[in-house]
């Protein structure tokens, strides 16, 4: 007799997803069945029909044809067909033939494809199971977001970025010297904020120069995949907005800047994050604010969180720097003079955070921190400190609590983090080397005729056109604007002694020459760079690259790596002064400085080139002049005046703001120049003292706290050093059909098998896949390995894939034990907890999804604490699919009694991990919002909306947990068997 009758409920075993199918027709030989959902008519064989009749039974939910939902309380059979008897949600008594049921009723709840025979694989299940643990356990790790990036572990760069990410909607000026990392402290900021849902979309602006560098950055270190937006690309758009075509959007400042339409879709578009890097070309005065400030300013007006790198904060002037922290914080930061006057007071603050030190025992001392804590709490800690009979534990304690207080409440340093070479350490030495030529006669001419004729200098000006004081400081510049002076005939780089010196020095392989090493030659102008590379072209044969603003981006990056590359590299590379800005050359370890700059903070944007993470040598800075000459003069001025080679210190705004006048004046006398050098080193020395003692000294403690520094750094270390990790990327991988090899030296290869599962990150099926390793120096060490972590996309993407899908949230398995009687029943349930909270909270970082296990036998007693989930995994066995199927139809009542016990078991549990999620939130959110209040008081950079933010985020919090629920994940059904049977 056939099974099937028409009208009858049927599900596809192997395509679940087709929904509920209704028997149309049948005979002896085969059955058709109508997918109504997914509109699919379908006959099979009925003697092997992969399909399984859907049967409920009391408890199950299910929803009607007409969108009424009804609890089964029992079933009817008439003719093959079933009726269902039950309540609705109102309470009213229903019944429900089973051809009313929704077609569109899934069963992609554990429950349900369990009852309805859809059994996976017991090593799926088990990996669901472990997924949901370590996903628990990621979730809150302290390290979540900065493990994954593949960086070295640097303590300054890793306190900034843990800092600013913990904030809510951050807006900060990372403003770390030259090369000590403010991309990466940018990148990982947002791929923290990223990771843990706090924000979704990002607009990173960059000189057109970067776009490229910070492309390839973003996904090499960070594995961020970024879309670069330009006007071609936008114009593919039509009239759609480009800017809403991706999540994480990168686009040059150049571009946007100057193209008013595409501000405006930028500004309707909804991002989370705004990035500026170079911010310091974002110019501003009290009389006028340029294109490129007012573009920011309106951005940053709409989008929270802004991140505004420089490494050279006041290169515009202390008042556009002003105006740059006031875009972090415009209600903070409105009035110029009163920001000036309370930098007065950050000596005293420095002076009363380096007297702590001094205690107990120094009166003085004691009296300098007293004059700067006016509220209780610092009063009592200094009184423990000041105390001799205190013992040692509670002066350290008092010391560093009150350390923190004095940190937090005064300074910019809440939205400014300026780490300084000198303080972070371990930098290579700066080597100047002085290179006096004999002045070409045509440049001589010109200078002796200045020196002379004072009314010289205004002609001179008219003719070449060019400002003052380039025409003194840039011979060539001015040699080539005279070309019709008939005796200008030859190129400038024939007459230039520079380049003779430079060929000299290239082929040289003593101690003082170029030959076996790299070298960048810088010129301020874009013609100066390009002669120079004629010169060496045409009078040494050397091939070296250009890099100005005026090439394309493809045209730069081809000339820096063709710089970068060690072996058949070039072995110089000649570029412009802002066209190799941020770019990163410290592979090289020779700067050739052709002319120089009139900014010092050009000046040291220079340097940084070399001198940046990653530099192994000593920097020798070559910089040839002209003996006599204007060029010669501002070489004295930088050396002698502000010792601008040896490091920076971050006074060179101040110094060209007090003497850069005078100096232009001075570059044709030497007697003034003597004097303005004097004078400048005289400023130099007041100002550093001032600084140090003052801000910078304050800035620099705030920049980077050791001790918080050293704890995110020891957290990241536990999870690079988790042995879970390894275990369960090989079952994952094994799983998912990716096929990994032993490479040696902790290397291997993933590769795709013709059976992967589609969509994973990095691997499509016919390509050759990715070779990765766990550890972190290996993967820093070759730029053609990926690291994997727990951050990595293949991780994330395999974790997401089994914790949103079904994938083994059911499982049947046999038990062969000899102290366990066979033809029993055991129902292994895992439950996992539920928080409707949008992810922008991260809830998860308090309360993520939380397993809970129950584990019961045929007669309902709990086992969960006798037999744990490894112990009982280990000894398991599959069983064949059909086999499970027709195990599950027969005990189907039983099996439905242990859900409902299970859950009840499992409900039991709720209340104290709720209880345990708020307790973490209270304690990391309650004092961080008594903090943020107490420091409200005394420090005004802390926003008033951050607070506001912070509380309602923590009532958020705290109701979306008081609503969580359990909700069965997935059933594993186990059957014990014969211990002697196969
Ligand atoms: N933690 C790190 N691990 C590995 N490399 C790093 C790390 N920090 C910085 N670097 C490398 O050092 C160089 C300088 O870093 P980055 O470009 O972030 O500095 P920056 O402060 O933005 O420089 P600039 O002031 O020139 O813009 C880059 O090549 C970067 O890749």
């Amino acid at each position: 007799m056939s099974d099937f009758s028409p009208g009858q409920r049927w599900i596809s075993d192997g395509e679940a997803e087709l929904g509920l199918g209704t028997v149309l027709s049948n005979d002896f030989r085969s059955v058709t069945i109508l997918f109504s959902a997914s509109q699919e008519t379908r006959t099979y064989n009925t003697r092997q029909a992969p399909l399984t009749r859907v049967m409920f039974g009391s408890g199950d939910r299910v929803l009607s044809a007409d969108g009424w939902k009804m609890i089964v309380d029992e079933s009817r059979e008439s003719q093959g067909l079933i009726t269902y008897v039950g309540e609705d949600e109102h309470g009213n008594p229903r019944e429900l033939p089973e051809a009313k049921l929704a077609d569109t009723m899934q069963f992609d709840q554990a429950r349900d494809r369990l009852l309805t025979g859809q059994v996976d694989r017991n090593d799926w299940f088990d990996l669901r199971f472990r997924t949901l643990h370590h996903f628990q356990r990621i979730e809150r790790h302290p390290a979540l977001g900065l493990s994954g990036p593949r960086i070295d572990l640097i303590p300054h760069q890793l306190y900034i970025a843990d800092e600013v990410s913990r904030r809510h909607a951050p807006r900060v000026l990372l403003a770390d010297e030259v090369g000590l990392g403010k991309t990466i402290e940018a990148g990982l900021i947002l791929h923290r904020l990223l990771l843990n849902g706090r924000i979704e979309r990002a607009l990173i602006l960059v000189p057109d120069s970067l776009t490229h560098q910070w492309l390839v950055e973003l996904l090499r270190r960070f594995s961020l995949d970024v879309r670069l937006l330009n006007e071609t690309q936008s114009q593919a758009h039509g009239l759609a907005n480009p800017f809403e075509t991706a999540q994480l959007v990168l686009a040059s400042q150049d571009w946007l800047f100057a193209n008013p339409h595409r501000q405006e879709q930028a500004e309707a578009s909804q991002f989370d994050l705004l990035i500026v890097d170079e911010a310091h070309h974002l110019a501003w005065s009290e009389e006028e604010s340029g294109a490129s400030y007012q573009c920011v300013e309106r951005l940053s007006s709409k989008i929270p969180g802004l991140l505004l790198l420089t490494a050279t904060p006041e290169q515009m002037g202390l008042a556009s720097h002003f105006a740059r922290l006031r875009l972090l914080d415009p209600e903070r930061y409105h009035d110029f003079a009163r920001f000036k006057e309370e930098e007065q007071h950050y000596g005293e603050v420095a002076g009363a955070i380096d007297a702590l030190e001094r205690l107990p025992g120094d009166a003085d001392a004691r009296e300098a921190i007293n004059a700067v804590v006016d509220d209780r709490d610092s009063q009592a800690l200094l009184a423990t400190l000041a105390n001799p009979e205190a013992d040692a534990a509670q002066h350290e304690s008092a010391r560093g609590q009150l350390r923190e207080a004095l940190l937090d409440r005064h300074g910019t340093g809440r939205v400014m983090f300026r780490n300084s070479r000198r303080h972070v350490g371990g930098f290579p030495e700066r080597r100047l080397h002085r290179v006096s030529l004999e002045m070409p006669p045509a440049y001589r001419r010109v200078v002796r005729r200045l020196e002379r004729d004072e009314d010289y200098l205004d002609e001179l000006l008219i003719e070449s056109e060019m400002d003052y004081p380039d025409v003194l400081i840039y011979p060539d510049a001015m040699y080539r604007a005279l070309s019709n002076d008939p005796l200008n005939v030859e190129p400038w780089w024939h007459i230039d002694r520079r380049i003779n010196w430079l060929l000299e020095r290239l082929s040289d392989d003593g101690e003082e020459g170029f030959a076996n090493d790299k070298v960048l030659i810088i010129a301020h102008h874009r013609d100066t760079a390009l002669g120079l590379a004629e010169g060496l072209r045409v009078l040494g044969g050397i091939h070296a690259p250009v890099f100005h603003e005026g090439l394309s981006l493809i045209e730069r990056d081809r000339a820096a790596a063709a710089f970068a590359d060690e072996e058949d590299g070039s072995q110089v590379l000649v570029c412009s002064e802002i066209g190799s800005e941020g770019r990163n050359f410290q592979f090289c370890r020779h700067l050739v400085m052709f002319d120089l700059p009139q900014h010092p903070d050009q000046l040291e944007q220079r340097i940084g080139r070399l001198d940046r993470i990653g530099q192994k040598h000593a920097i020798e800075l070559h910089v040839p002049t002209f003996a006599g000459s204007p060029g010669e003069r501002l070489l004295r001025w930088y050396h002698e005046g502000m010792d601008a080679f040896s490091a920076p210190h971050g006074v060179g705004s101040d110094l060209f703001e007090a003497f850069g006048d005078a100096l232009a004046d001075a570059l044709l006398d030497d007697d003034s120049l003597n004097e303005i050098i004097a004078e400048t080193r005289t400023l130099f020395s007041a100002r550093l003292a001032e600084q140090d003692a003052g801000r910078n000294r304050l800035l620099e403690l705030n920049a980077c706290r050791p001790v918080k520094a050293e704890a995110v750094i020891e957290a990241i270390s536990e999870l690079d050093h988790d042995t879970a990790l390894p275990r369960y990327i090989e079952r994952a991988l094994d799983i998912f059909g990716v096929d990994s090899q032993e490479l040696g030296a902790g290397i291997m290869h993933l590769q795709p098998s013709p059976q992967m599962l589609d969509g994973l990150p990095g691997l499509v099926k016919g390509e050759e896949g990715f070779s990765a390793t766990f550890d972190r120096a290996r993967a820093l060490s070759r730029d053609d390995i990926q690291r994997l972590s727990w951050e990595h996309p293949l991780t994330r993407e395999m974790m997401g894939r089994i914790l949103d899908g079904t994938m083994g949230n059911t499982a049947l398995a046999l038990l062969r034990h000899p102290a366990i009687s066979s033809g029993r029943l055991m129902a292994e349930l895992v439950f996992r907890t539920h928080c409707p909270a949008p992810r922008s909270l991260h809830l998860n970082r308090f309360l993520p999804p939380t397993a809970v296990r129950v584990l019961l036998d045929e007669s309902g007693a709990n086992l969960t604490g006798k037999i744990s989930f490894t112990g009982l995994s280990q000894n398991l066995q599959k069983v064949n699919k059909s086999l499970a199927r027709d195990l599950i139809k027969s005990r189907h009542d039983q099996l439905r009694e242990l859900l409902t016990q299970g859950e009840s078991e499992a409900e039991c549990e709720l209340p104290s991990i709720i209880e345990a999620g708020e307790k973490r939130m209270r304690e990391q959110l309650d004092g961080e919002l008594a903090r943020l209040q107490a420091l409200a008081e005394h420090n005004p950079a802390v926003r008033d909306v951050e607070i506001d933010a912070l509380s309602r985020e923590r009532q958020a919090l705290s109701d979306a947990m008081e609503v969580t629920r359990l909700r069965l994940d997935s059933v594993r059904v186990i059957i014990t068997a014969d211990p002697k049977g196969r």
